[in-house]
C-alpha cells in the first residue's frame, strides 16, 4: 500500500504544455481512473508517475519520496502488451522479478523458488494459471493483458499504473481485463491508477475519477460526482450522449462492480 502526492505538475514539450499545474492526493489502496481525450495528457501523467518522464516542475511523490526514476515499487501495464510471443505465459510473468534480477537472469529462469511462486500465484490471480505453459502469440489479446497484468504483479509493487490497459480490445474482453485488473488490486492492497477512453468501462470499475483537458486537472470527484455536466467539462465540445449510462443505484462511491457485474464481465 502506497500513497501517491502529485504537486503543481507540469510537463511542457517545446511549446506544447502536456500537463499544466496538476495537484492530487490519492491513499492507499484507492482504484483511480485518469479520463479526458486524446492529447488530455492521461500518458505524460501515468509516465511522471512512474519516473519514466522528468516533469518540467512540481513533484511526484510516493510514500513521501520523490519519483526520480522507475522504481520496483511502481509497476506499469502498457496498452500493447509488450509481451514476447514466443515465450510461455509463465516466462513472461516471471519477467516480472527482472527489475529485481536483470533481464538475462529473468529470460534464462534462474529466479528462486519464490519468484516461481510468485509467477504462478499471479497467472491465478488473472485466471490464466491452466494456461501457463502456453506459447503468449497463441493466446487473444485479453489473455496476452492478463500475462500483462500477471507480470506487473511479479515484480510486487504497491502502486500499480496502467497506459489505457484495454484500448485494444473487443468490449467483452475489456471488461474481463478491468475485472482482473481491480480484483488485483483490490486483494493485494494496491494504489492503482489506470487510464481509460471508455466511460462507462470506467464508471462500473473506478472507485475515484481525475479528468484531464488540455493538461489541466478538470474534474476530481467519485463515482456519484461524475455526472453527464462533469463529463461534459472533461470531454469539451465531442458529443457526449451515448458515452455514459447512469444506473439508479450508481451512487456509491468506494464499493466497486457488484459481485453480479463481476461474475457478468466473467
Ligand atoms: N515525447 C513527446 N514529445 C512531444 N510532445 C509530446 C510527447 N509526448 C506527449 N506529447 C504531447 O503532449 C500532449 C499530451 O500527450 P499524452 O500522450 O500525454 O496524451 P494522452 O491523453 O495520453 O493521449 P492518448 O489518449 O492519445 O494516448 C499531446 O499534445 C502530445 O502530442
Amino acid at each position: 500500500m502506497s500513497e501517491i502526492s502529485v504537486e503543481s505538475l507540469t510537463k511542457e514539450y517545446g511549446d506544447t504544455v502536456a500537463l499544466d499545474d496538476v495537484s492530487f492526493e490519492i491513499p492507499d489502496g484507492e482504484f483511480v481512473v485518469v479520463l479526458g481525450v486524446s492529447g488530455s495528457g492521461k500518458s505524460t501523467l501515468l509516465r511522471c508517475l512512474n519516473g519514466l518522464t522528468a516533469p518540467t516542475s512540481g513533484t511526484v511523490s510516493v510514500d513521501g519520496v520523490p519519483i526520480t526514476s522507475p522504481r520496483d515499487d511502481i509497476a506499469m501495464i502498457f496498452q500493447s502488451h509488450n509481451i514476447i510471443g514466443q515465450m510461455s505465459a509463465y516466462s513472461n510473468a516471471l519477467t516480472g522479478s527482472m527489475s529485481r534480477n536483470g533481464f538475462f537472469d529473468s529470460l534464462f529462469r534462474l529466479q528462486d523458488r519464490d519468484e516461481k511462486l510468485r509467477a504462478l500465484e499471479a497467472l491465478e490471480t488473472v485466471g490464466l494459471l491452466d494456461e501457463a505453459q502456453q506459447k503468449a502469440r497463441q493466446m487473444s489479446g485479453g489473455q496476452q493483458q492478463r500475462v500483462g497484468i500477471a507480470r506487473a504483479l511479479v515484480q510486487q509493487p504497491n502502486v500499480l499504473l496502467a497506459d489505457e490497459p484495454v484500448a485494444s480490445l473487443d468490449p467483452g474482453s475489456a471488461q474481463q481485463v478491468m475485472n482482473y485488473l481491480r480484483t488485483a488490486a483490490a486483494d493485494r492492497g494496491l494504489t492503482a491508477m489506470v487510464s481509460l477512453h471508455q466511460v462507462n468501462l470506467a464508471r462500473k470499475f473506478g472507485q475515484r475519477f481525475i479528468g484531464l483537458r488540455d493538461g489541466t486537472k478538470v474534474f476530481d470527484g467519485y463515482r456519484d460526482e461524475l455526472t453527464i455536466d462533469a463529463i461534459d467539462d472533461i470531454y469539451g465540445d465531442i458529443d457526449t450522449e451515448g458515452m455514459v449510462v447512469l444506473a439508479d443505484d450508481d451512487d456509491a462511491h468506494d464499493d466497486g462492480p457488484s459481485t453480479l457485474e463481476q461474475e457478468e464481465a466473467l
